[in-house]
């Protein structure tokens, strides 16, 4: 995934409705929201975090169908209709037209007790630190062919994108609208066109010069984005870590219409070089011409079942079939593109098209990677960044103008690729809007979520914006038909090499299909109130994910197990919004589009960037709030929080009658047994039928013994209890990253929690922010504590202490007060919506309770295990969880499914 970085984090992938459309689709959201809403509990991200599901109403006054809607392309018009603030720059070239836009949604933020007291206690900040605050939002990238340019202007106007409360040169604005709306535009077109821009939208064009915005988008991506840039070599793709500092200088070559060449030596400092007028236009308008293709897609389509030997003259046609090998040139390599043609009797109608394709590619792409390579040995620069749309993701292009490089300086330099390629120029007129704050964003504050129409029709906009999640879940129903078949993994040819001098035929087959699916790019969420967690040892060589998905073997298998795992998920999820029709067409819907990002994924694993299993898991939470199923597991939560509850106090009171070091290990087991409740896991799921979750829990803590398969409890005891007549201060404060409801938290992290408490040290428990499986929520968390205090003094004092419990609460009659006023006990969200979690992104809460900490307790598979398995922090931590997945149990901790996990590492 991307952003899917490379000081740099996986990018998340998430989804968000289609992307070009996205926004059409997230409006329409809006309306179904309103409707369903009063039945829903809060969403406990309604916050700045809550990154899906914060949406704008949608104003239909005014709307329009214009023509009929069964024809094709209708065009809906909703003329009243505007997000908060919408932020607009574009690139018009001479081939397509690149639109950057920024849509900016009102803040739903719950200010609940809860949030409110760790504010208080915590001194959370919103997470800017700057004079202006950099708004929270996304950034949008769609395109058009410049020659539908009406399209465009219609696009703009339906989304009111030119009216977004700008004013002159800056945003944001709280002005009103102004008259006279500018809108930033680079590429020749911001000259030829601005007369059209102000008579059909009424707003004037500003100017922004294209190097400038070539660069400028340039030095933002690479900064700013995890997995931006990529080699792609004999086809295999390997994202590159980009040290900041370390960037500069380095050649950009913009393989447009044209091509210019760059040399960037900072930010703003840069001077074109070079440049060749043979390029992208080069290559569809003499393709077109060659080959009669009606779309780019379809020349790149072709000429991947070309051989482009009939028509290229080679080495060996020359020389008789024999290599030139005194000066390196093998029989295979070609002498003369499109040579053949000469010496023979033949009309163009004797080629093959797809033959034309493929020669005129290597052709175009070897010659551009050659004087890259050129240019670049002119200025001793070592690395070439590659971008404009001609390269189109395409591995075959990519290859060769790899090879070009590679070939020519003898491995000295190296060509990379960039994830938003086209898009450099409308990014850097976005960024040249004064004061937005974006060029000073940083890579933690940037979340990439994946459309649900991503792994169809990427960044291409189709005829009308999608309406509502009605026409949505139309859309799957039409376009994904097969989506639920999908159960077993797709096969996946393995890439064939072409070999370092021969390169005769695309290596990469089959990776481009014709629906212009390849545009690997998704919505960037700006979440400025993100932080990276400050007691990480190293943020730089920090890795959430355990387990890295690019190893084929490994998603395969995970492919599979979240496929098998996907039809009892649609239940939960349908059951929880109450089995209604319309709840079973969401469900459906919402398993076309997930099978449709994992076979994506399987055929491509790198398209949103770096894959870890994080990624998945998140995205299939993502996927399903996309279709309003906000809580799948809510009254599975509930019946085992409850059941739960009702066992805690003999749990309490058997707790309170063991010596210390009995306790404590009882505690450590009691975690371990309860992580057993697990819905995310196919095994555990099928244990649930055979038993109460009270018999389950029994079972699983009788299976305790020790040594655990991972087992530093003696370490951590002796850092808790000490040895001998040494008592060790206790910590000051831990922070416990709790999983799930019922039992788990109830049973496992609670009674863990009290005992800190009763060793004076202050825990914080950190929770999602929303609801994942069953995992328990912060927002869910201050009402599952108050049921406990009632058992429990000194959770109740606690509680108290951290302004969880409301007054009324310490009027309970059981005559006990505490004489010392308690430590406090407190609930922070952690900023994820997922059952793992990356720690260079967490909420500001937790990052402001980490300040004083100086014990990190991770709990669950997913935050302990699937992620952050080998993360090391400045303080220590101990790691606890069940393994319930036999092939993880393996790789991970050679042993088997069951098996516990107690890793404690002091500070590092
Ligand atoms: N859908 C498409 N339609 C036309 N050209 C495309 C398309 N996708 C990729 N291309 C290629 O991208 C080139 C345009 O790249 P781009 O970076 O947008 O440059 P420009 O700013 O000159 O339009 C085209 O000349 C063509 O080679
Ligand atoms: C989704 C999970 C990470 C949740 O585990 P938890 O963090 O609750 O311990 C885990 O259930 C999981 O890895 N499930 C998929 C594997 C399986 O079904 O075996
Ligand atoms: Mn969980």
């Amino acid at each position: 995934m991307a952003s899917p970085t490379t000081e740099d984090h996986p990018p998340h992938i998430g989804i968000d409705g289609i992307n070009e459309e996205t926004q059409q689709i997230s409006e329409k959201d809006i309306v179904l929201e309103k409707g369903g809403e009063k039945d829903m509990a809060p969403l406990p991200g309604s916050s700045s975090i809550h990154r899906s599901s914060s949406r704008p109403q949608l104003d239909v006054s005014g709307a329009a169908i214009q023509g009929n809607f069964e024809e094709k392309d209708p065009t809906i018009l909703l003329p009243n209709q505007s997000d908060d603030i919408s932020h607009l720059a574009l690139d018009i070239g001479g081939s397509l037209i690149k639109l950057v836009y920024f849509s900016r949604h009102a803040d739903r933020q719950v200010d609940d007790r809860r949030k409110r007291k760790v504010k208080e206690r915590l001194g959370v900040s919103n997470g800017s630190r700057r004079s202006y605050p950099i708004l929270g939002g996304r950034l949008h990238f769609v395109k058009f062919e410049t020659s539908k340019l009406n399209e465009c202007l219609d696009f703009i106007y339906s989304k009111q994108l030119h009216r977004g409360g700008m004013d002159s040169r800056c945003w944001p604005s709280d002005a009103p609208q102004s008259e006279n709306a500018v809108i930033k535009a680079t590429g020749g077109g911001a000259y030829k066109f601005a007369d059209l821009f102000k008579e059909r939208l009424g707003v004037s064009i500003e100017k922004e010069d294209e190097m400038n915005c070539l660069v400028a988008g340039a030095n933002f991506l690479l900064k700013a984005i995890r997995h931006e840039a990529f080699t792609h070599m004999e086809g295999h793709k390997e994202f590159v870590q980009i040290d900041q500092n370390e960037l500069f200088p380095y050649l950009l070559v913009n393989i447009g219409s044209g091509v210019s060449m760059i040399k960037v030596d900072g930010d703003g400092e840069f001077q074109r070089v070079s440049g060749t007028n043979v390029g992208g236009g080069t290559y569809w308008g003499l393709g077109r011409l060659l080959t009669k293709c009606k779309s780019f897609d379809e020349l790149l389509e072709l000429s991947q079942r070309g051989d482009n030997s009939t028509i290229d003259m080679l080495v060996g046609d020359i020389y008789g079939g024999m290599d030139y090998s005194k000066i390196g040139l093998s029989a295979s390599t070609i002498a003369s593109s499109f040579g053949k043609a000469i010496s023979e009797n033949k009309e163009l109608e004797d080629y093959k098209p797809e033959d034309i394709s493929l020669s005129l590619l290597r052709m175009i792409s070897y010659n551009i990677g050659q004087i890259a390579y050129l240019n670049a040995l002119r200025f001793g620069l070592k690395r070439i960044f590659f971008g404009g749309f001609f390269i189109r993701g395409h591995a075959y292009t990519m290859d060769t103008i790899s090879f070009a490089v590679q070939f020519w300086s003898k491995g000295d330099a190296q060509a990379m690729f960039l994830r938003h390629e086209g898009f450099l120029g409308a990014l850097g007129a976005f960024m040249s809007y004064e004061k937005h704050g974006l060029d000073d964003l940083m890579v933690h504050q940037l979340v990439e979520r994946f459309p649900m129409g991503a792994p169809y029709i990427g960044g291409n906009v189709h005829g009308p914006p999608l309406g509502d999640l009605n026409e949505k879940i139309s859309w799957m129903e039409k376009f994904v038909r097969k989506g639920t078949e999908i159960t077993a993994p797709v096969p996946m040819a393995p890439p064939a090499t072409t070999g370092l001098g021969g390169f005769e035929v695309p290596s990469s087959k089959g990776v481009l299909r014709p629906d212009a699916s390849k545009l690997n790019v998704g919505v960037l969420h700006l979440v400025p109130s993100l932080e990276v967690f400050p007691l990480l040892a190293d943020p730089r060589t920090y890795e959430p994910n355990t387990i890295d998905l690019s190893d084929h073997g490994e998603l395969e298998y995970w492919f599979t197990v979240l496929s098998e795992h996907l039809s009892d998920l649609v239940d939960k999820a349908v059951a929880s919004e109450g089995g209604t029709d319309d709840a079973k067409r969401r469900g459906d819907a919402f398993a076309r589009a997930f099978s449709a990002h994992l076979a994506r994924l399987m055929e491509e694993p790198a398209a949103y960037g770096k894959l870890g299993l994080a990624n998945l898991l998140e995205l299939r939470e993502e996927c399903l709030r996309e279709f309003h199923f906000f809580d799948a597991y809510r009254t599975i939560k509930q019946r085992e929080n409850e059941a739960s509850l009702a066992v805690l106090p003999d749990l309490l009171l058997e707790l309170d009658s063991m010596t210390e070091d009995m306790r404590l290990l009882t505690l450590i087991e009691g975690v371990l047994a309860a992580n057993i409740f697990d819905w995310g896991s196919r095994a555990c799921v099928d244990l649930y039928h055979k038993g109460t979750i009270i018999e389950i829990y029994r079972m699983s803590r009788k299976k305790m013994q020790r040594p655990w398969r991972v087992d530093d409890f003696d370490a951590f005891k002796e850092r808790m209890l000490g040895s001998g007549e040494r008592k060790p201060q206790p910590h000051k404060r831990a922070l416990l990253f709790v999983d799930n409801s019922g039992a788990d938290i109830v049973l496992g992290m609670l009674p863990l929690a009290r005992e800190l408490l009763r060793r004076g040290t202050e825990v914080v428990l950190v929770a999602n922010s929303l609801p994942a499986l069953n995992d328990v929520t912060a927002m869910e968390l201050p009402d599952i504590v108050a049921e406990a205090a009632k058992h429990c003094d000194i959770l109740r004092g606690a509680a108290e202490a951290g302004g969880l419990l409301v007054d009324a609460m310490s009027n309970i009659q059981d005559g006990y007060k505490e004489d010392t006023p308690s430590v406090p006990l407190m609930v922070v969200e952690n900023g994820c919506g997922s059952p793992c979690i990356d720690l260079r992104q967490v909420s500001s809460e937790l990052a402001a309770a980490a300040k004083d900490a100086d014990l990190v307790i991770l709990e669950g598979m997913g935050r302990s295990l699937h992620t952050n398995y080998n993360a090391k922090f400045k303080c220590d931590a101990l790691k606890l969880a069940m393994v319930k997945n036999q092939r993880l149990a393996q790789k991970l901790v050679k042993g088997n499914i069951y098996d516990c996990v107690c890793r404690y590492e002091p500070a590092s």
